[in-house]
Parts: C-alpha cells; sequence; structure tokens
C-alpha cells in the first residue's frame, strides 16, 4: 500500500492482540528478550505491541536503534511515563526517570565531567583499587559470601565516589537506606505492577479512599527515597564544614562557595543517580564473570597465563596494565556480551509522534531496545551462547559489546567507562589470586552450576555457589600485604 498525506501510517507489524487487553499475555515473565528476539525473526527489526491500550515498540537490531535512538535523538531521549513510579513515589527526579530536558542535561553535564572519559574515569582508580583489594580480602575471609563481598564491594565505590564515604563491612546504615530505595525502583518497574500506570486518574483518589492502599505504599517509598538522597548530602556538608570531607562528585560539585538551591538540587539528584546507576549493574557484572570462569576453566587459565606473564606473583594487576593484558581485556569484553546486566535497555520514549521507516511510532510509546538480542545475534556473534573471548582478539575481532550494552542517544549511561574500569578491576586481580572453581557436595562430588538469570530489568545471574581458593601461598600472603598496606 502506497502511503498518501491521506492515508495514516500503519504501526509497525508486530503479534496480533486481544481486544482490551491487547498483547498483554504474549509478553513471558521469564526472560521476556528472549521472546522480543523471536518476534525480531518474525516481524522484523522494529515490532510493535500494545499493552492495555499502552503502546511498546521493540528494536531487534543495532541499525534500527542507532536509525532511532541516535540519529533521531532529538525526539527519541524521554522516558515513558511510570505514573506510580515517578509521579506518587518521587523517582521521576531521579536521572533514569527524568524526561529529557535542561534539568537531566545539567545532571548528566556534572556526571561527564567526573567520569565521562576513559581518562577520567581512569583518575578514579586508586579508591577503586584501594576497594577491590578489600575485595581480595573479604572473600579470602569469607568465601561462601562471594556474593556478600561483591554487593559490600560495589556499593563501597560508588558511595566512597560519590560521597567520600566508606561503608561498614556489614549492616551499613546507609547502604541499607539506598538498597531499600532499589528495592522500592526494582518493584515499581515491573509491567503492571500498579494499576494506577495503566489507569493514570486513579492518582487523584485520595490515600484514605478504600482500595488507595497504592497511594500509601507510594508516600513510603517516596520518603525512603528523600532519606535516601538527603542522608548522604548532609554528610558531605557536615564533612566540608569541618574541613574533613574527602574528594569525591559531591564534594567538589559543592566546591568552596556556597550553591544555589537549584544548583544544589541538580547535584544531589547526580549524585543519587550514581548509586542508582552504578551500584546494582556492576554487582550483575562480576557475579556473572564468577559465574563464567567456573564453567569455563579454560578461559580462567588462559587469562591467569597471561597475568603471570606480564605481571609476576610479586604484585596485582592495576588499571594502567590493562592495555598490556588483551586476553584479560577480551574476558571482560565478552563478561559484557554473554549476560547483558540491563538486557531490555532502559526504555527510551519519542516526544512526538514520529514517522519512522513508513510507521507511525506514536508520542509516548515505551520503545525498548533488545540489547540482549543485538549480543545473542549469530549474524554478529559466532555461536553466541557460547562464553569465548577469542571472538574479540585476532585481525578480525567481533564487534565491541560497549557500543550496545550501555544504551543509546543522549542517554547513553554517563558511567560506562568507570564501570568498565571497575569491572576489569575485580576481574584482573580476582584472576591472578584466586582459583574459581565448582563447588563439591559433602561425598566430594562436583556440583553442576545452573547458568541462568533473573528477568528483572537489571539482570542477574541466579544465585550460586562456587568454590574460590588462593591459587597458591604467594598469591595468599600477597592479598594478605596488599591488605597491609592499605
Ligand atoms: C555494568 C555496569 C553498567 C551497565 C551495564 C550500565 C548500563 C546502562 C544502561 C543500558 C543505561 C540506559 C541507557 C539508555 O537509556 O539508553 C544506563 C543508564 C544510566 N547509568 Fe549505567 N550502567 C552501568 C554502570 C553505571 C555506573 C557505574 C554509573 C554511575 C556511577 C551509571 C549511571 C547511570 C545513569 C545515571 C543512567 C541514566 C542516564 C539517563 O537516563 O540519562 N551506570 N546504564
Amino acid at each position: 500500500r502506497r502511503l498518501t498525506s491521506r492515508t495514516p501510517a500503519p504501526y509497525p507489524p508486530g503479534p496480533k492482540g486481544l481486544p482490551l487487553i491487547g498483547n498483554l499475555l504474549d509478553i513471558p515473565s521469564e526472560q521476556p528478550w528472549k521472546t522480543v528476539a523471536d518476534w525480531g525473526e518474525l516481524y522484523g527489526d522494529i515490532v510493535y505491541i500494545n499493552v492495555l491500550g499502552n503502546p511498546f515498540v521493540f528494536l531487534n537490531s543495532p541499525q534500527a536503534a542507532a536509525d532511532m535512538l541516535d540519529k533521531k535523538s532529538v525526539i527519541y531521549s524521554d522516558r515513558p511515563t511510570l505514573t506510580f513510579a515517578t509521579e506518587l513515589a518521587g523517582y521521576g527526579k531521579t536521572v533514569p526517570l527524568t524526561q529529557f530536558g535542561e534539568e537531566v542535561r545539567a545532571m548528566r553535564r556534572l556526571l561527564h565531567s567526573y567520569m565521562g572519559t576513559h581518562i577520567r574515569a581512569h583518575k578514579l582508580s586508586p579508591m577503586a583499587e584501594y576497594e577491590t583489594k578489600g575485595f581480595l580480602r573479604r572473600i579470602l575471609n569469607d568465601p561462601d559470601q562471594f556474593d556478600e563481598a561483591i554487593r559490600r564491594t560495589a556499593g563501597g565505590i560508588i558511595l566512597q565516589i560519590t560521597y567520600g564515604y566508606e561503608p561498614k563491612d556489614h549492616g551499613d546504615p546507609l547502604i541499607e537506606l539506598i538498597s531499600r530505595a532499589m528495592e522500592h525502583l526494582a518493584t515499581m518497574t515491573v509491567p503492571g505492577a500498579f494499576l494506577v500506570d495503566v489507569i493514570p486518574t486513579l492518582k487523584y483518589i485520595p490515600a484514605w479512599f478504600p482500595g488507595a492502599q497504592f497511594k500509601r505504599i507510594a508516600s513510603e517509598a517516596a520518603q525512603c527515597l528523600h532519606d535516601s538522597v538527603e542522608t548522604p548530602l548532609n554528610h558531605v556538608k557536615e564533612q566540608m564544614a569541618t574541613g574533613a570531607a574527602r574528594p569525591s562528585f559531591t564534594s567538589r560539585c559543592l566546591g568552596g562557595q556556597g550553591v544555589t538551591a537549584e544548583q544544589e538540587y541538580i547535584i544531589k539528584w547526580a549524585a543519587a543517580g550514581m548509586y542508582g546507576g552504578g551500584a546494582d549493574t556492576t554487582v550483575s557484572s562480576i557475579n556473572t564473570f564468577f559465574l563464567s570462569m567456573m564453567v569455563y576453566p579454560d578461559v580462567q587459565k588462559k587469562a591467569q597465563a597471561e597475568i603471570d606473564a606480564i605481571i609476576g606473583n610479586g604484585r596485582l594487576p592495576c588499571l594502567t596494565d590493562m592495555e598490556r593484558l588483551p586476553y584479560v581485556e577480551a574476558l571482560v569484553k565478552e563478561v559484557f556480551r554473554w549476560h547483558p546486566v540491563i538486557p531490555l535497555c532502559v526504555p527510551h520514549s519519542p516526544k512526538e509522534d514520529d514517522i519512522h521507516d513508513g510507521y507511525l511510532i506514536p508520542k509516548g510509546a515505551a520503545v525498548v531496545t533488545n540489547i540482549w538480542g543485538f549480543l545473542h545475534d549469530p549474524k554478529i556473534y559466532a555461536n553466541p551462547m557460547a562464553f569465548n573471548p577469542e571472538r574479540f582478539l585476532g585481525s578480525h575481532p567481533e564487534q565491541d559489546p560497549r557500543e550496545y550494552c550501555f544504551g543509546f542517544g543522549r542517554r547513553v549511561c554517563p558511567g560506562r567507562h568507570f564501570a568498565y574500569s571497575s569491572v576489569w578491576l575485580s576481574c584482573a586481580m580476582s584472576l591472578a589470586v584466586f582459583t574459581i572453581a565448582k563447588p563439591t557436595d559433602a561425598s566430594g562430588h562436583l556440583i553442576e552450576p545452573v547458568v541462568d538469570f533473573t528477568s528483572k530489568a537489571i539482570s542477574h545471574p541466579i544465585p550460586f555457589k562456587c568454590s574460590i581458593t588462593p591459587r597458591s601461598d604467594a598469591t595468599r600472603l600477597l592479598i594478605l600485604a596488599e591488605d597491609e598496606g592499605k
């Protein structure tokens, strides 16, 4: 059918829905990115569905993502409205959920000037190296709690660079407060969790009205978010007043002189975005690293051989070694590809109706990029389900997954360089000192790990056991010596 000025553009193709509920039943709750990739095979790179009247557009090729989100970023840089999270619970002020405009630009500018390039990210390395050495010691002391050590370290790194705050090893009140705020957010972004997201006018119901329980949940969440933003900000201000503030993003932005209330607003929400964007995401990648090393021991040995040959066992690898360890670098890229942390990206949304490739992309639609699909597309990555760092070496390396896994256009992850450096450090230092292996049961039989991942927006390996032991007495001593030197 030829389009004329009088023919309304059609929506992109997609699975046919049911009356009223649309495609509600077509989206599986388990790893929906696989279904979205299958739709790509059936319907093409741009797929349209509607869920209870809300339009969703899925992008299934890097070209489609680049054409829409990079080239037309003027249109496609908003976020879809989530009435419960953004309007009722206050998360609309956080960087990832704010609509694109002057405020988010100002926040992103601050983040960019602090960590937005390789060089700036590397300047933060002494603190990341300090915390990662603590990570090795925590694992050495209690290897069964490696998951807890990963969380404590990722949280510690972000809190140090954001607020100059060094959390306690266990039960730190600030980590607990911010984690609660993050958990609230995770429940709010599950599609269909709150009816008010489908029928936004419900937001006008007063909190005392029968059935308006959601309003009370929203105000509790809003209070928790408020506390998690104000508490660390006040900590920095108090430290600055006594001259005891450690260098951090917040102390740098607040500067020596007073800032206006508007500037403080931008600073505190940009800072909150760093923990929100940077803690749970790096935890996922580091967990994926341990899982993959257990399942692919030959890859682990090769990386360790490279570290032994280039660095030796007299010291730990540090960020300035990155270029001298090409196999380790390829391995870390493969961690980011094998299981992308945010498989369906954070949805973008067009601020106006757009006609793209002849299709109507309606204003306010959730435009969802299938990052997992790109990174497991056999046309781009040979044998994509296998963990194979070699794909990034040699004269014809495959596409660098960092092009995809940190998002697109004007909303691309502002912490991507630092995220990569910090995950690289955890991987390289752990490879240098530990053997990561399948655990054994009480009778000494190997326990085969289940390789599977959660289906939340930030996806993690499902909890697994792992045997982590020092590679030798020399590496044990290295961990202890480095720890004493801190
Ligand atoms: C493994 C680590 C990480 C991954 C895979 C990751 C990935 C992403 C992705 C896919 C997005 C959405 C981009 C888009 O909408 O197109 C994003 C946004 C964001 N990330 Fe990251 N990220 C990581 C670490 C970090 C770190 C360390 C920080 C800061 C310290 C950070 C801060 C943010 C912020 C503030 C946003 C929201 C940007 C906006 O909406 O404008 N991220 N990240």
